[in-house]
C-alpha cells in the first residue's frame, strides 16, 4: 500500500446531483467517497452536480473522509468543465473512468497540471475495459499521481459481454489480472460495486472474495454496504492478535525458523505480520 496505510476499504460512490445523498454522507462512516459526475448523473444534471460536489469537496463538512470526484470521460463534452471544476476544488482524488491506456494516464497527468490541479490532488484510474484489464501494468506504474485503480465491474461485465453471476468467475482472470499490477507497481486497488442493495448475504460474500482476492477495499453504491466492507477489509482481532504472537515468537527465537501455532515462520512471515499491524493500527487511528 503505498498511500502509507491510509485505509480505502469502503469508498462510497453518490450521485453528485443527489444533495440528500451528499447530506447523508456527511455522517456515514466510509473511508472515502466518490462524488459522481458520470455514470450517475444525467447530462441535464451535470452542472448542477458539478457545482454540488465542488461544494461539498470544500465545506470541511465530511470530517476525515477522503474525498474524491469522479469526472466524465476525456473524450465526452463535460470532461474539460469537470476538470476545471475538480482543479479548483482541490479534492484528495480525481477518479477517471475507463482508463485505458499509460498514454491515457500521461495525457492526464499532463491535463491536471495544465488545468492548475493541485499537486496533493492524486490520480485514481478506473480499469473497466477488457483492453485496460490487459494493460492494467503499463496503467498502474504510469505515473506516481495514480495512487488508486479502481474496478469498474459494471462496464467490464458490459464489454465481456457476460452476465452479473455470484462468484464473479467470469470475471476472475480479470479481477486478478488487475490486482497483480497493482501489486507489481506498488499501488492500492478497489473491488467493483455489488449492484444489490438489498442483498445483504451476496455482498458479504463478494466483500470476502474481495479480500481473499487481495483488494484493498471496495467500492460501495449504498450507506448499507459500508460497514461490511470496513469489517471485511480489516484485520480481525484474532489477526491481529497471531501477528503479535508470531513476531514475539519470531524475535525471541534470535530470528531464524521457528514454529507459530505449529506452522513455520520465517522472516517473510514476520514482514506480513508487521503489515496487518501497521494496517489494524492505521484503522485505530482514524
Ligand atoms: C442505488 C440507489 C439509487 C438506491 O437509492 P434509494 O432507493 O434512494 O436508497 P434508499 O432509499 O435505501 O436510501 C436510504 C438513504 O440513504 C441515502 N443514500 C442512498 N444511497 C446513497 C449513497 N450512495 N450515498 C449517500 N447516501 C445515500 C438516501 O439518500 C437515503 O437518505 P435519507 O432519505 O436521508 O434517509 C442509491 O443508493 C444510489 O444512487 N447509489 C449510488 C449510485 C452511483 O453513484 N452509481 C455510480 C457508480 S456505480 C458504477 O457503475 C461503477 C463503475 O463505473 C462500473 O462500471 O462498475
Ligand atoms: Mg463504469
Amino acid at each position: 500500500m503505498t498511500q502509507a496505510f491510509r485505509p480505502l476499504r469502503s469508498v462510497l460512490y453518490m450521485p453528485s446531483s443527489n444533495t440528500r445523498a451528499l447530506e447523508k454522507a456527511k455522517t456515514i462512516t466510509a473511508d472515502a467517497l466518490i462524488l459522481d459526475l458520470e455514470d450517475a448523473v444525467a447530462p441535464d444534471a451535470k452542472p448542477e452536480a458539478r457545482e454540488n460536489a465542488a461544494a461539498a469537496v470544500t465545506s470541511g463538512e465530511y470530517g476525515n473522509k477522503y474525498l474524491t470526484i469522479r469526472i466524465n470521460g476525456a473524450d465526452t463534452e463535460w470532461h474539460a468543465d469537470d476538470l476545471a471544476a475538480a482543479a479548483k476544488a482541490g479534492p484528495d482524488a480525481i477518479v477517471v473512468p475507463k482508463v485505458n491506456s499509460a498514454q491515457q494516464v500521461h495525457d492526464l497527468v499532463a491535463a491536471f497540471e495544465k488545468a492548475g490541479v493541485p499537486e496533493q490532488t492524486k490520480l485514481w484510474a478506473m480499469i473497466e475495459s477488457p483492453y485496460a484489464i490487459l494493460h492494467a501494468e503499463e496503467i498502474a506504474s504510469a505515473s506516481e499521481r495514480l495512487t488508486v485503480l479502481v474496478m469498474g465491474t459494471n462496464d467490464l461485465v458490459k464489454e465481456l459481454y457476460v452476465d452479473h453471476v455470484p462468484a464473479r468467475a467470469n470475471l476472475v482472470t480479470s479481477l486478478q489480472l488487475a490486482v497483480l499490477a497493482a501489486r507489481a507497481s506498488g499501488k492500492v486497488i478497489l473491488d467493483g460495486v455489488y449492484n444489490n442493495v438489498k442483498d445483504a448475504e451476496g455482498y458479504a460474500a463478494e466483500v470476502e472474495q474481495g479480500r481473499i482476492f487481495g483488494f484493498d477495499g471496495k467500492t460501495l453504491i449504498h450507506p448499507s454496504q459500508v460497514d461490511g466492507a470496513n469489517a471485511g477489509f480489516a484485520p480481525s482481532e484474532q489477526a491481529v492478535a497471531d501477528a503479535r504472537g508470531l513476531i514475539e515468537t519470531w524475535e525471541a527465537s534470535g530470528g531464524g525458523v521457528v514454529t507459530y501455532n505449529g506452522k513455520m515462520v520465517e522472516n517473510l512471515h514476520v514482514e506480513s505480520a508487521r503489515r496487518t499491524l501497521s494496517i489494524a493500527e492505521a484503522i485505530a487511528a482514524l
